[in-house]
């Protein structure tokens, strides 16, 4: 059965105020004309057209409409259920994409203000990844793109989380306290990356900026933070970590 989520619950209540009120006023009109007695004389009187019939016959319909309709109802929510599942994954990698990201950031803040329980944003940039398609062809740039997706998440503990952002960018969401430093995680990963790729003679490299969460920002301050971070490394070099470590530290 889909989560009630699924059930657009303004309608539900609507049509089951309407189906009550039509059935009390049908219900009235039973009790009134005595209809199931007068249905049961008029049968009799009428043999020949088979009401006795008919009439249960028509129950049973109504009983199979009702059970068809309930597994039509599940297997839509079903299928809503699926489609949103699709609409946060990334098709190519297989990772959360940035939809769902953007959606958990904003948990991200929510547990954080509660808790004070900082958390890392890192964004990881493949260096030069347009050379990649340039020389070897869109679909081998797939297949790097899928290859560093499964390098990071293995390098990604459980309470963190792993976003396949835009084209070529990643984002890392993880506690604070599940790195021993911020810079050597962000080592760890730019090693990981920083290698041959699918046992080719490719060899890629990355670039990292991470935020490290300060009170009262937002998920949309963290993000503009660490992008900046990123163009800033960019465009100054490449294979760099860059962050905002120091105010973080200072401000928590
Ligand atoms: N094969 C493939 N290429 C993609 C995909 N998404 C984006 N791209 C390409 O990724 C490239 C991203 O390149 P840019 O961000 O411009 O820069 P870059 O070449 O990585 O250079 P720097 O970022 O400056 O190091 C573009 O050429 C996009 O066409 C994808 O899903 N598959």
């Amino acid at each position: 059965m889909p989560h009630k989520k699924y059930i657009h619950q303004p309608t539900v209540i609507n049509d089951l105020a309407i189906l009550i009120g039509v059935n009390l006023i049908f219900l009235i009109m039973f009790i009134q004309f005595d209809i199931l007695e007068w249905a049961y004389h008029f049968s009799r009187q009428h043999e020949g057209l088979e009401l006795d019939e008919w009439i249960p016959l028509g129950l049973t319909v109504a009983l199979s409409l009702l059970v068809f309709s309930y597994r039509r109802i599940k297997e839509l929510g079903e299928m809503a259920q699926k489609l949103e599942q699709m609409s946060l994954l990334d098709l190519l990698s297989g990772l959360a994409n940035r939809r769902a990201g953007q959606i958990s950031l904003l948990s991200w803040c929510e547990r954080a203000e509660q808790s004070q329980q900082a958390f890392i944003v890192y964004q990881i940039n493949i260096d030069k990844f347009s050379k990649v398609n340039e020389l070897y062809g869109q679909l081998i740039g797939d297949e790097v793109i899928k290859n560093v997706g499964q390098r990071l998440k293995a390098k990604v503990p459980a309470a963190a989380q792993l976003f396949r952002w835009l084209d070529d960018n990643f984002i890392i969401v993880i506690p604070l306290n599940e790195v021993d430093t911020p810079n050597n995680f962000a080592y760890k990963i730019q090693q990981s990356i920083n290698n041959k790729v699918m046992q080719s003679t490719l060899s890629l490299s990355c670039s990292i900026a991470y935020a490290v969460w300060q009170k009262g920002q937002t998920a949309n301050d963290i993000l503009y933070e660490v992008e900046d971070a990123l163009m800033d490394i960019k465009h100054r070099n490449k294979q760099r970590v860059k962050s905002n470590l120091k105010d973080a530290l200072t401000a928590l």
